[in-house]
């Protein structure tokens, strides 16, 4: 399938910046650097979140495919700048570095203890390295940044052509009741993005930060689920004709794509398998201004496409694999039993993780509407969504 929307990124956690590419936007976009710094703040925030948030600054720098604020057609490249990179420049050059330094640099930082639950092992074995650092370096959840990044890009699209708001909220971190209740709406954002743990009540924020506070004691991390809503969708993105354009399937690849992502629900997922189909499914009933559904079980869902109702998503993710409480490892140059390395980390990152989520779920939508709707610039792409809302009949004979 020929995607008419791509997005790449590019860089190391600890090298000069990362770099994103978005590949097939029409023009008229609306966004600025602050938009993009916005977007990249968000991400950073929530409890539990490690010292590098604390130090380090995303430095947003729109290389091309923007103009006076406005996307034009081209290809939009956006660079992050990492500013902690002067005390990484040796580590990290791009360029050859003297033996001796280098050879200092392994003596005072050897990585041969690779890190369960991090790409550590089997990277080191699939590249051929006897160090973790070039392995880490890219599998670090670092680089969600560069997809905040171009993923701005994409929910100002679906903001100008489908006036929709991608949302997400924290369901529960650790072993936290998860959140049971009515899902949030675009004016909810505000309230989640001011709570530390990106929880929709109060209630469930004071459970899950006690989840927090209790696992950093212990010398432990956390992971969560988090849930991404969609309100006021057309009907008819994705399609069922073929297993690889069906918008779930799409939307759990991208989900899964996120570094501690291993799990994906679309609608109420798991727990619908342990129901009978009667209390399963949503029915479908004549309503005034077109159909009507009482329940949303399927998630906004049906067939792999839009169904006119919202879409929910929920993405788990698991603890931080650098625990404090250190894991046992093998150190690799030996052979012999050892503990894996911990400096610093995250002892939870789930909020982060939501913002992410929901930067995955907008490229995914903005590629499905351009694949539906086609058209090279805000306005032309607008004017088909228009007419196909238009013309197309949710009302049921009569
Ligand atoms: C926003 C975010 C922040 C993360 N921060 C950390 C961290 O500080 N320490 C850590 O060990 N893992 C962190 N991770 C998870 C690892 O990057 C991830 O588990 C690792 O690369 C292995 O990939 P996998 O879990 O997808 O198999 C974070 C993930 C996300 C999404
Ligand atoms: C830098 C970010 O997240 C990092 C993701 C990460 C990991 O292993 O995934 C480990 C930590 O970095 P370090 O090992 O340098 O302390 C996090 O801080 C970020 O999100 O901007």
């Amino acid at each position: 399938m020929g995607l008419v929307l791509r997005w790449i990124t590019a860089g190391e956690s600890h090298g000069p910046a990362l770099v994103s590419v978005l590949e097939g936007m029409v023009a008229g976009v609306e966004v600025t650097s602050e938009d993009i710094a916005a977007q990249l703040a968000r991400r950073r925030l929530g409890y539990g979140r490690g010292a590098r948030m604390k130090f380090e600054a995303d430095q947003v720098t729109v290389i091309g495919g923007v103009r006076h604020g406005r996307t034009l057609g081209g290809p939009v490249a956006i660079e992050v700048g990492n500013t902690e990179w002067p005390k990484w420049e040796q580590v990290m050059s791009a360029d050859p570095v003297d033996p001796d330094v280098l050879a200092d640099l392994a003596r005072n930082a050897p990585l041969t203890r690779p890190r369960p639950g991090h790409a550590d092992y089997s990277g080191m074995l699939k590249y051929g390295f006897d160090d973790a650092r070039p392995v880490l370096e890219r599998a670090s959840a670092r680089e969600t940044a560069a997809r905040v990044a171009v993923g701005t890009v994409a929910r100002g699209f679906l903001r100008q052509v489908l006036g929709v708001e991608v949302l997400s909220h924290v369901v529960s971190i650790g072993a936290s009741e998860p959140y049971v209740g009515p899902e949030p709406q675009p004016g909810d954002l505000d309230a989640i993005d001011a709570s530390p743990v990106r929880a929709l009540n109060s209630e469930t924020e004071q459970a899950m930060i006690a989840e927090i506070e209790a696992a950093k004691r212990d010398g432990d991390t956390l992971g969560g689920v988090v849930e991404v809503v969609v309100h006021g969708l057309p009907v008819g993105l994705g399609s069922f004709v073929t297993g690889d354009s069906k918008l779930d399937a799409r939307l759990a690849a991208a989900l899964m794509g996120i570094q501690a992502i291993k799990g994906v629900e679309v609608g109420d997922g798991f727990e619908t398998a342990r129901r009978r189909g009667s209390a399963a499914h949503d029915e479908i009933a004549p309503g005034d201004d077109g159909i009507v559904r009482s329940t949303n079980r399927a998630g906004g869902l049906e067939g792999g496409m839009t169904n006119g109702a919202p879409l929910r998503v929920r993405a788990a993710m698991k603890p931080i694999s650098t625990v404090p409480r250190a894991l046992s490892t093998v150190d690799m140059s030996t052979g012999e039993q050892a503990v894996a390395i911990h400096q610093r980390s995250d002892v939870c990152a789930v909020p982060a993780a939501g913002v992410v989520a929901e930067t995955m779920v907008a490229l995914v939508l903005a590629q499905a509407t351009l694949e539906k709707f086609g058209g090279d610039s805000v306005a032309e792409t607008a004017g088909n969504v228009r007419r196909y809302v238009e013309n197309v009949s949710q009302r049921p004979p009569r």
